[in-house]
Parts: structure tokens; C-alpha cells; sequence
């Protein structure tokens, strides 16, 4: 059919009267549900003695609520289409055909029934691929049975909205662009955004790539990484529904807001949200044994600005010289932790020697604190089989307790401290638990040392594991994820946007922690920011070589200030949110401090005269908002903002101040606003 309005109209009322079949088979399936219930209430007393009755009753039960639910999925997917059912055409003359077939792209599948062909094809299909990946040409792409050449006799683009044609391009290079620019000129939306219109080639290729383990995106700010990682597990999660579902999914996130900055796309893509952690977050779960409070992140960061000389010491702790060290002293330790007696429990004896030999020459390959549990377990079922029954619980708990009686201590706090002793490092305050607080810098070799010291626990649900922002792992974290995942893995960020004094090249480590099957793609295109802006970024951080997306805005405003609150009657001024041109506009500052005067500022201002909504934003905050968000840069991380003040203050020769400049600058998508505060 070559009319698109007609094809429009088509789709649109086969769309509806589908839906109209699921809602009457959606109540139809209700009535079952409630007419089984009924039966089962007045005849359960009555079902016979074995329960195969029941059972089967239980099951139709559950089969009839799970049928439901797909049918509700389906209605969500089809209700959604009707908005905009399509964004895409590729007709395709198949090699040896003589008729171009035509394909209609959007945002899921549509067929008129379950098994006919398709009206519309899901993006994410093969034959979707044409669209992203070519021209009008030579074209071909990888079917399930094999890969299908031939030629795109034409290829559209739509934009359809509210099920109105508000726009048809037959598409080319040119307009391409310009579909591109419109999509990224736009205000900002809250959330991220879904990008499925206008997937780029370089793009499509991360997407749509299945054969690689571990694939690494070292991508420019705005090059698209976090969007790409998120369509990729939404094409992982479409060809792969058997074996992998969305919570056999993880995603190492920095922090909560930036979950929910994030938290839309695959709902919107039509899939289940996946589960996020923050790595933080898991160590002091697993070290709650050992301390009490570990410091965060965060802390550790406002740290640094009061004390810059700690980075250094902190940097130390993270290096693979440290990693090292640590290594060489748990090869060490054994003799040093072991104190080798007999065990004697009423007819129990085994002598110090026996024990010693299983400990060194059975069980060797066990971690060294786990190891005395498999010698006692081996030994107590041996005694076991000889008497021909179990033990009591009293008596075995007894011998286990003189088992474990044999570590000098199990405690890792302790252990570290030998160590830091050992290696001439400060040790640790020598406290109860209750008082042990450990330093951001420490958590992780103590997370590392209990990991060499016991088994570490393997996360088997877990299928792909996605960390973002992987400029901001050291050696030692990889090296523990490592243990803890042996998982696909997509792992994405940007060297220049490391917190810390200098630029992190994560992929100079990588393939010596994860062996081969590493893929490492960069991504060296921007396409957040205007020109003005990503030129002004990148001279900060001598970035010579990243491609710009030509699109044009406002140049960048450098402005000197005598103090903070000057600083933020000037941005009220320039404020365009509200009934104005912006959606979104962040003030970002350095530190903490900082950014609480400024939020009171706004907050002030904004109850003499109500403008738009103010969200201060701080390592304990969840949500991102509308309207200005007042934060500081190592939050602001990873989101983006129409119009961006970054308030730069008086650090000029902190050591974070040029990274955290260019994250603060990197996040406008039209307008940046540099202040500079200077002492009066
Ligand atoms: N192909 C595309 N079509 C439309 N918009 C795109 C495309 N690729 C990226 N974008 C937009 O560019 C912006 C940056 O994307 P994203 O946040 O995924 O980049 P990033 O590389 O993770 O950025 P950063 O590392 O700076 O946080 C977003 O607004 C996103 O919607």
C-alpha cells in the first residue's frame, strides 16, 4: 500500500478492534478466574485424598491469571501504538524477487492476529536493521536462518503523534539530520528518553551486537552510552525471551536520582524494568560483620576538597600495586593465622597433625576462612559414617566451635590491620565494633581481603551485568566483580569524566581481569550538547578529537562573582523555566556546602514569587524533577539539563576542579553558564 494516511487509517482500526478483542477476552478470563474460585470454595472439602484435584485446579488457575497477564501487556503495547504506530519504512527487494516488500517499523510488533504477518515490526527485529544500517541500496540483514541481500528501494521516516501524520520524509542522509537536530533541539524531557526514531549506525552496531562477552564503550559526554546500554538490553531481552529475563539483569548505577533519571526507557520500550545496585551499597551490606558505618562515596569526595593531600593516600589504597601488596600478604598469612590443636568431644579425636594435613593438602584450593569449615565438615562425616548415625546438634556445634577455634582471629578488621601494619601503612583506630567507621578508601580492600580470605558469593540469577560510569571503578572493584559475576557484561563511560585528580583509562586494566572476550568500542560523536558547548568542553579538557553534531545555540557565558548568593540573583535572572522556553535547568556547584546556600537562595526567592518547582538534590535524594535542580557535580553526573549554571567558585587549583568542570559543563543541552566566584 503506498499511501501512508491510508495505511495510517488502516492500522489504527485494526489496532482498536484488537484491542477490543482483548478486553473481551481479558473479561471473558476474568469470569473463569472467579467461576474457579467459586468451584474450588464449594468443593475443596469434597477434592479427593491425594490433592490431584486441587492441584490441577491450582494450575488451570494459574494458567488462566498468567494468559491474562499477557493479554494485558499486549493491550498496554497496542493501546500505546495507537499514538504513533509507526516512525518507519524500508521497502526491500528481496535478491532474485521482483516486488519490493514493504515494512513498517515501530515501536513493537503488530499483527491483526497472533500468527499472521505483521502490520507493523517491533525495531528491534531482524529485518528492522535495514532501517538504522543503510540507505537506499545494496542492503541485506541477518534473518534467524541466515543472512538475506538484496536492495532498499526506498526508506521513509514518520513522525506521528496522537495517531495524526504530522510528518512523512522519504528519507536520505540530509534529512536524516534534520530529523536528528529536531529530535535533539527539543527541550530537554525529564527522563531519558527513548532514542529508537533515530538510532545512529555506530549505534545500532552496540545494540544489535550478540556475539561478544564483554563489551566496553569508552564513549565522549553525550555520545549516547547510557542510551545505547539501555536499547541494547531491550534488543537482548526481544531475541532472547527464553533464557534471559529482566531480572536475570543488573545495572551498577552511582546513585538512586540517576536510577530514576533512567527508570522510563525500557517501560517505555515496552519491557519490565531491570534491577539497579549500587556497588557502594553492596559492600557495606557485606561488611556489616565486620563494621559498624563505612563512610560513602560522597563523603569522601567533600573530604577532598577540605583536604586535598588525603587524595593521594585514597588513590594509593585503590592501585593495583595496592591489589598487590594485599595479594602477597594473604599468600603469607596461613601460618601466621593458624594455631593447629586436637578436637576432643567425648569419643571425637582427631590429633593436631591430622587436622593440619587435611588443612594444607585437602582442601588447599579452599579460601583460607572457609577452608577450616570444609575440614571439619569432611571430618565429622567421616566420624558420622564410622558410628553410623548423626551427631547431635550440641555435640557437633561443640566441634565446630573448636574447629573455627583454631584461627587466630576471623576477624577482618583485625586481619586488615595486620596488614597495614605489615606493608607501613597508618593503621586502623584498634575499637569495638560498635565504634569502627571505615574511610571510602578502605572499603574495598577490606571488601577485596574477605574475598580472598572466604568464598566469595556468586550472583548465578544474574545474566548481564551493566556498569555505568566505569571510569569511576578502580582495578580493585573490577578485580571483586570479577569474582562475584561471570556474566555477559556491557560496561560503559567516559575517561574524562572521572572523579578524581587524573583521567581513568579503565580499558588499560580490563583484558587483565576479564581475560579474552573483551570488545572494546569508543564512541566519539556528541550529540547532547550544542557546538558552542561541546567546544567549550573540550578545550577544558583538551579533548582535540571528538566529532560535534552541528547544532547551534547560544555561546557559553563565563561571569566573575564576588560571592555565592551574587552568583544566584544573577541565574534567577536568566532563569527560562516555567511559562518560558525550558523544561529543565540545573545549578551545579563543587561542594555540598555550596549547593544547600544556593538551594536556600531559590528557595527564598521562590516563596516571594512562584516561577516553577526548586529540587535540591543530595546523596540521599531519589527523584529527579522538573524545574531547577540545585546539586553538585558529582551528582549531576550522567543527567542532562536545557540550561546549566555551573558555579565554579574559588577552586581553581583544587585537583578535581578541571574533571568536575567539564561533568558541570557537559550536562547543558542549550545554554551554559560558567561562574566564577572571586573573594572580595
Ligand atoms: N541517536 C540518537 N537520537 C536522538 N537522541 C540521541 C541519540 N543518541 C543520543 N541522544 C541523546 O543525547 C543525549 C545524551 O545521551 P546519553 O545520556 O545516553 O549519553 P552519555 O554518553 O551516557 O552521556 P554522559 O556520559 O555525558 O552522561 C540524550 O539526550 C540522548 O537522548
Amino acid at each position: 500500500m503506498e499511501n501512508v494516511t491510508e495505511y495510517l487509517k488502516l492500522v489504527l482500526e485494526k489496532l482498536r478492534r484488537r484491542i477490543e478483542r482483548i478486553d473481551s477476552s481479558l473479561k471473558e478470563g476474568e469470569r473463569e478466574i472467579e467461576q474457579m474460585h467459586d468451584y474450588y470454595w464449594e468443593n475443596y472439602t469434597e477434592m479427593d485424598q491425594y490433592g490431584y484435584e486441587e492441584f490441577d485446579n491450582r494450575q488451570a488457575l494459574l494458567n488462566q491469571v498468567n494468559a491474562n497477564q499477557e493479554q494485558k501487556i499486549l493491550r498496554h503495547r497496542f493501546r500505546r501504538m495507537l499514538d504513533s504506530p509507526f516512525f518507519g519504512r524500508v521497502d526491500f527487494l528481496y535478491e532474485g524477487e521482483e516486488e519490493a516488500e514493504t515494512f513498517y517499523i515501530g515501536i513493537g510488533n503488530f499483527a491483526e492476529e497472533a500468527g499472521r504477518i505483521p502490520l507493523i515490526y517491533d525495531w528491534r527485529a531482524p529485518v528492522s536493521g535495514l532501517f538504522y544500517d543503510y540507505d537506499k541500496g545494496p542492503a541485506a540483514y541477518q534473518a534467524p536462518g541466515g543472512l538475506l541481500s538484496g536492495e532498499i528501494t526506498s526508506k521513509w521516516q514518520y513522525k506521528i503523534q496522537k495517531g495524526k501524520l504530522i510528518y512523512a520524509f522519504e528519507s536520505d542522509l540530509k534529512i536524516d539530520d534534520e530529523v536528528l537536530k529536531a529530535e535533539l533541539g527539543a527541550n530537554g524531557d525529564i527522563k531519558l528518553k527513548n532514542i529508537i526514531r533515530t538510532i545512529q549506525r555506530e549505534q545500532n552496531a552496540i545494540i544489535r551486537n550478540t556475539q561478544d562477552r564483554i563489551l566496553v564503550i569508552q564513549g565522549v559526554a553525550g555520545s549516547g552510552k547510557t542510551s545505547v546500554a539501555l536499547h541494547r538490553i531491550a534488543y537482548l531481552l526481544y531475541h532472547d525471551r527464553e533464557h534471559l529475563k529482566s531480572s536475570n539483569i543488573l545495572v551498577l548505577s552511582p546513585n538512586q536520582v540517576f536510577s530514576d533519571y533512567i527508570s522510563h526507557i525500557l517501560p517505555e520500550l515496552g519491557e519490565e524494568n531491570i534491577q539497579e545496585m549500587s556497588f557502594d551499597l553492596f559492600a557495606y551490606r557485606e561488611l556489616r560483620e565486620v563494621v559498624s558505618d563505612c563512610e560513602e562515596k560522597y563523603d569522601q569526595i567533600e573530604r577532598m576538597f577540605l583536604e586535598s593531600e588525603e587524595q593521594q593516600a585514597g588513590d594509593r589504597k585503590q592501585s593495583e600495586a595496592f591489589m598487590g601488596e594485599l595479594d602477597q600478604f594473604v599468600l603469607e598469612l596461613e601460618d601466621r593465622l593458624m594455631r593447629f590443636e586436637k578436637v576432643e568431644y567425648r569419643s571425637f579425636r582427631v590429633s593436631a597433625n591430622r587436622v593440619m594435613e587435611m588443612f594444607y593438602y585437602k582442601f588447599p584450593d579452599f579460601p583460607l576462612l572457609s577452608r577450616m569449615d570444609a575440614v571439619a565438615e569432611y571430618l565429622i562425616d567421616e566420624y558420622e559414617t564410622s558410628l553410623g548415625r548423626d551427631l547431635s546438634d550440641d555435640v557437633r556445634v561443640n566441634l565446630e566451635e573448636q574447629f573455627q577455634g583454631m584461627y587466630v582471629t576471623t576477624d577482618l578488621y583485625d586481619i586488615y590491620n595486620w596488614f597495614l601494619e605489615d606493608f607501613g601503612y597508618e593503621t586502623l583506630a584498634k575499637v569495638p565494633w560498635e565504634k569502627r567507621r571505615l574511610q571510602y578508601e578502605d572499603v574495598y580492600p577490606v571488601l577485596y581481603l574477605k574475598y580472598q580470605l572466604c568464598t566469595c558469593p556468586k550472583r548465578g540469577l544474574i545474566k548481564h551485568l551493566v556498569i555505568d560510569e566505569m571510569q569511576d571503578y578502580s582495578p580493585m572493584q573490577y578485580r571483586i566483580l570479577e569474582k562475584m559475576f561471570q556474566c555477559k557484561m556491557t560496561i560503559l563511560g567516559d575517561r574524562a569524566q572521572t572523579i578524581g585528580e587524573r583521567a581513568r583509562d579503565v580499558t588499560s586494566f580490563l583484558s587483565k581481569i576479564f581475560g579474552r572476550g573483551i570488545r572494546r568500542i569508543v564512541m566519539n560523536k556528541s550529540y547532547r550538547n550544542t557546538v558552542e558547548i561541546a567546544g567549550y568542553a573540550n578545550s577544558l579538557s583538551g579533548i582535540t578529537d571528538m566529532e560535534l553534531f552541528e547544532r547551534h545555540g547560544r555561546p557559553v557565558e563565563e561571569i566573575c562573582f564576588t560571592d555565592l548568593e551574587r552568583a544566584c540573583g544573577e541565574i534567577w535572572e536568566r532563569l527560562k523555566l516555567g511559562e518560558e522556553e525550558f523544561e529543565t535547568a540545573a545549578v551545579i556547584t563543587m561542594t555540598q556546602e555550596e549547593a544547600r546556600r544556593a538551594a536556600a537562595y531559590f528557595s527564598k526567592r521562590l516563596r516571594q514569587e512562584e516561577r516553577f518547582f526548586c529540587t535540591y538534590v543530595d546523596k540521599e535524594s531519589t527523584n529527579f524533577h522538573k524545574g531547577l535542580t540545585v546539586t553538585t557535580f558529582y551528582l549531576a553526573k550522567g543527567l542532562e539539563f536545557d540550561q546549566v549554571f555551573a558555579i565554579c567558585g574559588e577552586w581553581q587549583s583544587h585537583p578535581l576542579y578541571c574533571q568536575a568542570k567539564y561533568i558541570m559543563a557537559t550536562r547543558a543541552l542549550h545554554e551554559l553558564y560558567v561562574y566564577e566566584t572571586v573573594q572580595s
